[in-house]
């Protein structure tokens, strides 16, 4: 397949309701949609990247500066045969995970497209539902959680994921075991809110049965982290310090974490992505899908993903309506039983975009 043209959408889209990490809030997101043409077949993808470089380093525009000037004009005119070779490509990009995944991942979907397949398939995912747990953020007070958590238990997520920061972390938990008791499944992610001299608060989260504690030293660590697996019951799971297959493996090496997250725009891609779970499933860690506040495309690359075997728990690949009033895809992303997702069998992602929604939520074009 030729690549032919490029076009690339400024998106922004109100969330139903603000989301709150350790390292911000969020009530607006941005992305950049990503569409790309060959010989009347179009793939899509969309990044991942923050407004703001808190999460890491890319911030929504340095990923279109970054694909306006090195990536697409890397791309362009390339007779492809399969989309690993776009990983290879870009490699002479360093770092940019973000800008080169929301590529890739187009270049998946339209090879998909024009094979006839589901993107799970090409993956080699054999899964045709996963199940879906969901990530709960930080409000001014623990009750306003507690019913966050009851409204998602009830709509049938599996399980549950607290945001906390210190200050917001023993409380919460105690409260939510309190009123749902040991069976709900709860993990807590701190976004690196925390460093190796708060052991003795660490440690605490060993009492309240949590299925992992999700990055909670720097966002660049895997020394620390090592050191703290070892003081804890509780596996640890990375997230933001996961970048490559080599991170993953010094990671597992040393002994870092004992579950990962992978999100495929912060690897750089479906490729990346996939190397990730296979080392980690050589090694016995299992992994689960992160999720990015994603839209109904980038949505579908996260099913897609999760239908590969080592993903074994539950990710933060929620139904369009957690965030949306109204996706860009049809149908919207949606259950079909409580907490399930189908992975789908149709062509590429899957799903059909909703042009109409699309133009209204572009605040910015251009065709390269
Ligand atoms: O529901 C989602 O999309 C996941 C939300 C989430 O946890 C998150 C949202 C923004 C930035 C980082 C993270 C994270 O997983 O750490
Ligand atoms: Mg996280």
């Amino acid at each position: 397949m030729k690549i032919d043209r490029v076009e690339l959408r400024y998106l922004q889209v109100p969330l139903k309701a603000p989301f709150e990490t350790s390292f911000g809030r969020f009530s607006v997101k941005d992305c950049i949609f990503v569409s790309v043409h060959s010989e009347g077949a179009t793939g899509y993808a969309e990044s991942v990247a923050f407004p703001a470089p808190y999460y890491n380093e890319e911030t929504t525009e340095t990923v279109w500066h970054v694909l306006e000037r090195f990536l697409i004009p890397r791309l362009i005119g390339q007779e492809l045969e399969l989309p690993e070779e776009v990983s290879a490509l870009l490699s002479p990009i360093r770092r940019n995970y973000m800008a080169i995944s929301s590529l890739e991942g187009a270049v998946w979907d339209l090879y998909c497209k024009r094979k006839g397949i589901s993107l799970a398939e090409a993956l080699g995912g054999k899964k045709r539902e996963i199940d879906v747990g969901v990530s709960i953020g930080i409000e001014p007070e623990v009750d306003m959680v507690l019913r966050n958590v009851e409204r998602f238990v009830e709509q049938g997520y599996k399980r549950m994921k607290v945001k906390i920061k210190p200050g917001f972390d023993i409380r919460l938990l105690e409260a939510i075991r309190k009123r749902f008791g040991n069976e709900l499944l709860l993990m807590a992610d701190a976004n690196s809110a925390y460093t190796l001299e708060q052991i003795d608060l660490l440690k605490q989260l060993d009492d309240y049965d949590l299925m992992m504690i999700e990055q909670p030293l720097a966002h660049d660590d895997i020394v620390d982290h090592a050191v703290l697996q070892k003081r804890l019951r509780t596996p640890i799971c990375l997230d933001e310090s996961i970048h490559t297959a080599e991170d993953a493996r010094k990671a597992i090496e040393l002994g870092s974490c004992r579950i990962m997250n992978i999100k495929i725009g912060r690897v750089g891609g479906l490729t990346n992505a996939k190397a990730i779970h296979d080392l980690c499933m050589r090694h016995d860690i299992p992994v689960w899908c992160g999720g990015m506040f994603e839209l109904g495309v980038g949505r579908a690359h996260n099913i897609a993903l999760s239908s590969l075997p080592n993903f074994t728990m539950p990710g933060d690949t929620s139904a369009s309506d957690r965030y949306w009033t109204q996706d860009i895809v049809e149908p919207a992303v949606a259950f079909i039983r409580p907490g399930t997702l189908a992975v789908p069998s149709g062509h590429g992602i899957g799903y059909e975009i909703n042009h109409k929604v699309l133009d209204r939520l572009t605040v910015r074009k251009s065709i390269f």
